[in-house]
């Protein structure tokens, strides 16, 4: 009696959200964001809901200023949102500790950062191979993965180069080797083609295509750039802080 009560009394709601958790690799649920500046508050993010399936392309859209940056840092985990819930890969990262979240961050997420974030004194390999250390792949291992990653995004022969010898678009391919080293579910990536020339453009546009299409991550883009639409399996846009997900 006791349970037949009880299972009616469960909410249809969360009964959907458990489900959505389950099958979907990235789901917000009224996420808000607010900055405070002195006396004013700006709400930069207005109950967002977004739902990313395993494997997809998502693109993130929208004018300059609409919170675009906030929300993609919030997804991956660098910013907490004033309201609302991000479950990833069934996980509420909303609710972790700062360690678990470290811990869920290094072993499920590659970023592609504007502005490269790469060591200066280090070279391209020794860039990757970093992050695969962390991650506990080190010596030989680490090298050789470093190798491979970099030829597939076509620095084989640069690997021994260090960031300030190598032009915008070979910065942007080994800040992407690095996202991918370690094979992370997630991938997001914040305007990945923008310092890039067209050609570089293309091959960065088609690698992230390969990896959601042939290797089931799940590729987040923040972008202004048409081209990335072809790609796309869906295209959320951002206006004040507002997304309509097309
Ligand atoms: N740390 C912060 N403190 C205060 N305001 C902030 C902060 N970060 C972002 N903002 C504000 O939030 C709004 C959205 O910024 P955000 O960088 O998310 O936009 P965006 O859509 O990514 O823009 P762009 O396409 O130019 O990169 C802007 O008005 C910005 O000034």
């Amino acid at each position: 009696m006791v349970s037949i009560i009880s299972r009616t009394l469960v909410d249809p709601k969360s009964i959907k959200l458990t489900n959505q958790r389950k099958t979907k690799a990235i789901l917000t649920k009224g996420v808000e964001m607010a900055f405070r500046s002195g006396r004013e508050c700006f709400q930069v993010l207005k109950g967002i809901d977004l739902d990313v399936s395993p494997g997809d392309i998502q693109l993130l859209m929208g004018p300059s200023g609409s919170g675009k940056t906030t929300l993609l840092s919030i997804l991956a985990g660098l910013l907490t949102p004033t309201a609302g819930s991000v479950y990833l890969l069934g996980e509420e990262i909303t609710k972790m500790s700062r360690e678990k979240l470290a811990r869920f961050r290094l072993e499920n997420i590659g970023f592609i950062f504007q502005g490269f974030n790469l060591f200066p004194a280090l070279t391209a390999a020794e860039n990757v191979e970093l992050v695969l250390n962390i991650k506990g792949i080190k010596g030989r291992l680490a090298r050789n993965q470093a190798q491979y990653l970099l030829e597939q995004v076509g620095l084989a022969s640069h690997t021994n180069y260090k960031p300030g010898d190598l032009s915008g678009g070979q910065k942007q391919r080994v800040a992407i080797a690095r996202a991918l080293a370690g094979n992370p579910q997630l991938i997001m990536a914040d305007e990945p083609t923008a310092a890039l020339d067209s050609r570089s453009g293309h091959n960065v546009i088609e690698l992230l295509r390969i990896l959601a299409k042939e290797e089931g991550s799940t590729v987040l883009i923040v972008t202004h750039d048409p081209r990335i639409i072809d790609v796309a399996d869906r295209v959320a846009y951002m206006e004040d802080g507002i997304l309509r997900q097309e």
